[in-house]
């Protein structure tokens, strides 16, 4: 399972090398080794529903087109699908990428917007919510930890073996790609007063235009095809899986003054 990469949509303007670093170099290197190791093992990935980009067409599905990235993070992640392919046609790897969809969850990432705006609302500092063009909507397919995790075990437990040895391929292997989301976005704005009701604090909402860094409107995932293969099913809904956000965050940072840290 290969999950080490550089993540976040925004960050890529101000660090692209970090990117190409870690989501292309990093990733080769790794099926670099996995090429050559004897037995070859199977490969499960994370990729992410950024590779969509601008396709407007919903739920996304994988068959959906996604050579339009928005960011160069989506356009890292949909290298590394590429990149799988040519490891797993030349090689013979077995290969599964995961498309997650705005993971969020006790410990969390805390670049993640449902994450900072927890500490910023606790602090009583102001949090730019985006809208689109036209006070458009923004929304996400906000998907909680446990959701993705089962997605992830169902995936290994369904990885067929590689098939190559001393670096040379001995017969096709599974190349996969799978989206792994909640099925039910959204906005921005909601997200905001679940958070608002959760910790008994009015939000300082500072609404802003959708900047121009890389971020899509809406997301919404299409799971048949990871239901199908095993069973995938998200359970928890973002009032539920926020609640649970909540109490972490307030058991680990102890303190509003704590979360200053
Ligand atoms: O599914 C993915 O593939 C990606 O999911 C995540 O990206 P995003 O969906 O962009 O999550 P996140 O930054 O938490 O912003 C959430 C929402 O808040 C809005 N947002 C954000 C910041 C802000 O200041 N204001 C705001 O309204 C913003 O417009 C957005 O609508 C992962 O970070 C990324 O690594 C990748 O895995």
């Amino acid at each position: 399972m290969h999950l080490a990469a550089q993540a976040g949509v925004r960050y890529a303007m101000e660090n692209p090398g970090s990117y190409v670093h870690s989501n292309i170099a990093g990733f080769v290197n790794l099926l670099e080794v996995c090429k050559s190791a004897n037995p070859q093992p199977a490969i499960v990935w994370a990729s992410s529903s950024s590779v969509y980009g601008l396709n407007t067409k919903v739920p996304f599905s994988e068959k959906d087109r996604t050579d339009q990235p928005a960011s160069l993070y989506a356009a890292t992640k949909k290298a590394g699908e590429e990149i799988a392919h040519t490891y797993n046609h030349i090689y013979g790897l077995s290969l599964t990428g995961l498309r997650f969809f705005t993971v969020y969850g006790p410990w969390g990432r805390p670049d993640m917007a449902y994450f900072f705006f927890t500490r910023n609302i606790l602090k009583g500092k102001s949090i730019p919510i985006f809208e689109a063009a036209n006070h458009g909507t923004v929304a996400r397919d906000f998907t909680y930890i446990d959701d993705i995790v089962k997605g992830c075990l169902g995936a290994l437990d369904t990885a067929e073996k590689s098939t190559g040895s001393g670096g040379k391929k001995r017969a096709p292997a599974h190349l996969r790609v799978f989206n792994l989301g909640n099925t039910s976005p959204v906005p921005v704005s909601d997200l905001v007063s679940i958070l608002e009701r959760l910790l008994k604090v009015t939000a300082k909402r500072l609404v802003m235009k959708l900047p121009r860094n890389g971020d899509v409107q809406f997301t919404h995932a299409n799971i048949s095809s990871a239901r199908r293969e095993f069973g995938y099913k998200p359970t928890t809904d973002l009032q539920t899986g926020l609640k649970k956000f909540v109490r972490w965050y307030v058991s680990y940072y102890g303190s509003v003054k704590k979360s200053d840290q």
